[in-house]
């Protein structure tokens, strides 16, 4: 299994190449690129830890070299919010960037499944998939917008509020990733109860989630330690699922749901081919359809700036 970190010499990226070096399987191989040009230097410091795990480090002039023979490929390339900023302010130089790097994954390995962490996910996810299709490589089973970081807070939020233990809590999070499109399903976390201000508060934290470390980073960038291990989850069960295990993760991916949106994060079997069942969110409370209902014309706003950026 050969896996590409694309921005592997930033905040998201080293943390995540750290991660990938000690917990990918045995024999796997870690390609790192960036244009940064510490890259080949984040490789050889990884590459003293003595795991299984070759790993590789190629500077800008080489993303042939990483993706040559990929079977997965993470990109959190591009530039993190600073305060006052929203998501989608990164728009401009972001959309560019993954659209570039897409075009490289069409050219040297199109079959490979691709997880797509950089902002506005809700837009670049929908770049992507109009890149591959122009390059005629577009399979929207292996297309992934890493909404991981979203559950995690989830998670780690409820069971901080309900002093559970945090490994036996699990919360479905389905919609996009930017502000009310994040949409934690707080009715269907078993074995706890909230109050009406407990599901109304909850909510908007989890939402904020992203702007709370923006804040509390003043500047220095957005969250990077917590999106590394985000990613590193959704990578290793998509590793595994390609390995035969049977693995389910939220994500966003492109839905046949004309209600919804076009991309939609919801529960994913995983299997050896990517997407191998998009199963059904469950029941919503009144409070979640809701939100659902005032937050999809948003998104779906998100995903036409996105498929305009490519087919103009
Ligand atoms: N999906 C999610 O839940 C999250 C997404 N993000 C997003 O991830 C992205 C990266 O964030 P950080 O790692 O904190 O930023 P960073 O600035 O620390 O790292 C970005 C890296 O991308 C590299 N880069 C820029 N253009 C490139 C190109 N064309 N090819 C290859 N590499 C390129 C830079 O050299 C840098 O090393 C941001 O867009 C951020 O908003 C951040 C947190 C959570
Ligand atoms: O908020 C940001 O800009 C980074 C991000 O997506 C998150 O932390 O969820």
């Amino acid at each position: 299994m050969k896996v590409a970190v694309l921005g592997a010499a930033g905040g998201i990226g080293q943390a995540l190449s750290l991660l990938l070096k000690t917990q990918l399987p045995a024999g796997s191989e870690l390609a790192l690129y960036d244009v940064a040009p510490v890259v080949p230097g984040v490789a050889v410091d990884l590459s003293h830890i003595p795991t299984a795990v070759k790993v590789t480090g190629h500077g800008k002039d080489d993303l042939a070299g990483a993706l040559t023979g990929t079977d997965v490929v993470l990109i959190p390339a591009g530039v993190p919010r600073k305060p006052g900023m929203d998501r989608s302010d990164l728009f401009n130089i972001n959309a560019g960037i993954v659209k570039n790097l897409i075009e490289g994954v069409a050219d040297n390995c199109p079959d490979a499944c691709v997880g797509i962490i950089t902002n506005p996910v809700n837009t670049t996810v929908a770049i992507a998939a109009e890149t591959l299709k122009a390059k005629g490589v577009y399979n929207k089973n292996k297309l992934f917008g890493v909404t991981t970081l979203d559950v995690i807070r989830a998670e780690t939020f409820v069971a901080e509020l309900k002093d559970v233990d945090v490994a036996s809590v699990h919360v479905p999070v389905i919609g996009g990733h930017s502000g009310t499109t994040i949409l934690p399903l707080l009715s269907q976390v078993e074995g706890v109860e909230f109050s009406d201000d407990e599901v109304s508060s909850l909510t908007t934290r989890i939402q904020n989630a992203g702007t709370e470390v923006v804040e509390a980073k003043a500047g220095g960038g957005s969250a990077t330690l917590s999106m590394g291990q985000a990613a590193a989850r959704f990578c290793l069960s998509l590793v595994a699922a390609m390995q035969g295990e049977n693995v389910v993760e939220y994500t966003y991916v492109q839905t046949d749901d004309s209600d919804d949106a076009a991309f939609f994060a919801h529960p994913v079997r995983l299997g050896a081919n990517g997407v191998e069942e998009i199963l059904p969110y469950g029941e919503l409370s009144e409070f979640e359809e809701k939100a659902k209902n005032d937050m999809l014309e948003g998104l779906r706003g998100d995903i036409k700036l996105g498929v305009d950026f490519v087919t103009g």
